[in-house]
């Protein structure tokens, strides 16, 4: 027996579309992929300092944040990961429904698990952004210095020293931060929402 046998689906009173439109903006899941120190954290904040800037209404899901309150005690095995990204997709949906632009930095290493989250959302409500970062420039990077830890073999199951990472096929938006200054990632990522109606409320 399911234990949501007895739970029924309430439609409220105030819609989606109506809290979008006092927002002047199209909800939407801005979803960074990559791997560790490829830029997902420093993207993902200058896009919503950007989108402050021009008065939408936004809020940034963050790696590290969220596994120190909501998935508090998951770890990095694949099953982990899994269960990290269902619930992240989740909050997402929530807040897309609540009419904000969402942006999601997680390695979310597993293309299953995005299409899982993609499809919780309608069709234009997803945006995957790429940031596609080659492994040895984050390795070079190394901001928290986790892959010198993950080589020295402290660090278990580290995403691209022992851990795979799905590069997406078909992602909306693709970064290449070797190429590109933050700046220029910024400008095209805000471009996109611009051309494709995502600062409009209608
Ligand atoms: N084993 C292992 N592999 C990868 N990353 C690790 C690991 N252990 C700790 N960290 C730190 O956790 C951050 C990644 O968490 P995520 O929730 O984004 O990971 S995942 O989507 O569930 O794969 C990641 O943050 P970012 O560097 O911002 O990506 C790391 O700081
Ligand atoms: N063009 C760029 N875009 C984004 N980050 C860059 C760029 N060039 C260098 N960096 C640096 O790379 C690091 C990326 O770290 P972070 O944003 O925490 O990555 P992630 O969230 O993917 O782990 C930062 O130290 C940032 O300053």
């Amino acid at each position: 027996m399911s234990n949501n046998e007895n739970i029924v689906w309430h439609e409220h009173q105030v819609s989606k579309q109506e809290r979008s439109k006092l927002k002047k903006q199209k909800p939407c899941i801005l979803w960074f992929t990559g791997l560790s120190g490829s830029g997902k954290s420093t993207i993902a904040n200058a896009v919503e300092s950007r989108l402050l800037e021009l008065q939408k209404h936004t809020y940034l899901l963050d790696g590290d944040n969220i596994r120190m309150g909501l998935n508090y005690g998951l770890g990095f095995s694949d099953e982990d990961r899994v269960e990290n990204i269902r619930r992240i997709g989740e909050v997402a949906k929530l807040f897309v429904d609540s009419g904000l632009i969402v942006l999601s930095a997680f390695i979310s290493p597993f293309q299953r698990e995005r299409e899982m989250v993609r499809k919780l959302v309608k069709r234009d409500e997803f945006i995957e952004i790429f940031i596609d970062t080659p492994l040895e420039v984050c390795q070079s990077r190394d901001p928290k210095g986790l892959y010198e830890k993950a080589r020295k073999g402290e660090i278990p199951n580290f995403t691209g020293i022992s851990s795979p990472y799905e590069a997406p096929d078909k992602a909306e938006i693709n970064i290449k931060t070797d190429k590109m200054s933050l700046e220029e990632s910024v400008e095209k990522i805000v471009t996109y929402l611009e051309k494709n109606g995502y600062f409009s409320g209608e």
